[in-house]
């Protein structure tokens, strides 16, 4: 069985910090990592759980965590990977 600290420790580069996880992802242009976040926030929108994002030139950095929940979930796993799996998407 998979726990939640099992899950998170198979994920690549991103940081608890209590009940968030968080990543920054680094473009090698602003509008690559505009592309980024849009294609990030059509996966957000459909599985009705929205990140936290910050827009710092061209370091994107994002933030999981279970609002409703006020703790982190499968979902933040989840969208950790979706994240992931959209930076590598990108070629970058
Ligand atoms: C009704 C709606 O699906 C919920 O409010 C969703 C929306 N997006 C969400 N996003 C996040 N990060 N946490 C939530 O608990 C959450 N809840």
């Amino acid at each position: 069985m998979n726990t939640l600290e099992q899950q998170l420790q198979k994920l690549d580069g991103w940081e608890r910090h209590q009940e968030q996880i968080s990543k920054t992802f680094g473009f090698d242009a602003y509008l690559t990592g505009i592309l980024f976040v849009e294609r990030l926030a059509a996966f957000a929108e459909a599985v009705q759980h929205h990140p936290q994002i910050t827009i710092d030139h061209t370091n994107v950095t994002i933030v999981w965590t279970t609002v409703d929940e006020g703790k982190l979930t499968d979902k933040d796993i989840d969208g950790a990977h979706a994240a992931d799996n959209l930076y590598q998407a990108n070629g970058q």
